[in-house]
């Protein structure tokens, strides 16, 4: 589903690279997951394959499509859910979620029924004509995520989809997850919750100071460093000191 060959990138006026050789391959299928600590390179890495960061060097090849040639191909096939939440504050979740749908070419009662049910799914129904900005937190990550699903992505990139939702929104995601994924669709998600990455993710790929560091099965990956659970890996592999 994804190849990512030999990634550099340093941005401009940066000191230091932010990618420096990055190389990953996720199979189609799977929800992969896509850990490292702060500032690894997570958010760079997804930019790029969704074609919002050029890179300096190397190749990104996205269900048989390569971003440098292909983009139109890509956004057609992929969802992105960013880390921040790009919805319109002053307008309602309706509204945001029917300006997205049309820039992908849907409309009329196709558009208002899937945009309904996706509302539905994600619990957000009775609240269709509130203004985003009147949303909880959980609401509004919720809602991001479906603006990424209206035109059916084969492959669903989440940059952070939990952070800082309660244990009822992040259920309500994670079950979504499983059951999209479950329909043969394909996942990417970042996440600095290594619990849940453990129970969500078919594989892992960590990666620090812009490097894979390790790459495998989550339950193998484990078992072969002798850890307790995933974020013991962590750990191991990424070490205790704190990024900046
Ligand atoms: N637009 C930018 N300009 C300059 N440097 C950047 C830019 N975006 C990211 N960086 C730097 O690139 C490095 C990787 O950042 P990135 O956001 O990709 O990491 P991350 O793994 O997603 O981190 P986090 O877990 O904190 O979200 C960091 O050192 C960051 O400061």
């Amino acid at each position: 589903m994804l190849q990512i060959n030999n990634l550099h990138k340093t941005y401009k006026h940066a000191l230091e690279p932010s990618l420096q050789g990055l190389s990953i391959q996720f199979s189609t299928g799977i929800i992969a997951g896509l850990l490292g600590p702060n500032g690894a390179g997570k958010t760079t890495t997804i930019s790029i394959i969704c074609g919002l960061v050029a890179p300096d060097n190397g190749d990104v090849v996205v269900l048989g499509d390569n971003v440098r040639s292909e983009l139109d191909s890509i956004k057609r096939k992929v969802g992105v859910v960013p880390q921040s939440i790009a919805l319109y504050p002053q307008l309602s979740v309706f509204e945001n979620l029917q300006y997205v749908g049309k820039l992908y070419g849907l409309k009329g009662t196709e558009l208002k029924d899937k945009i309904y049910h996706y509302l539905r799914i994600f619990g957000l129904d009775n609240n269709a004509k509130k203004a985003i900005k009147h949303f909880s937190g959980g609401m509004k990550r919720r809602a991001n995520i479906i603006a990424a699903l209206l035109h059916e992505p084969v492959l669903l990139i989440l940059d952070e989809p939990t952070a800082g939702v309660d244990v009822q929104s992040r259920n309500m995601i994670m079950d979504f997850l499983k059951m999209y994924n479950g329909q043969g669709h394909s996942i990417i998600y970042t996440s600095h919750l290594l619990e849940e990455a453990q129970e969500l993710c078919d594989e892992v790929a960590i990666i620090d100071n812009g490097k894979l560091v390790a790459h495998g099965n989550t339950e193998d990956l484990i078992s072969s460093y002798h850890a307790n659970n995933l974020e013991d890996l962590f750990l191991k592999i990424t070490g205790t000191k704190v990024r900046d």
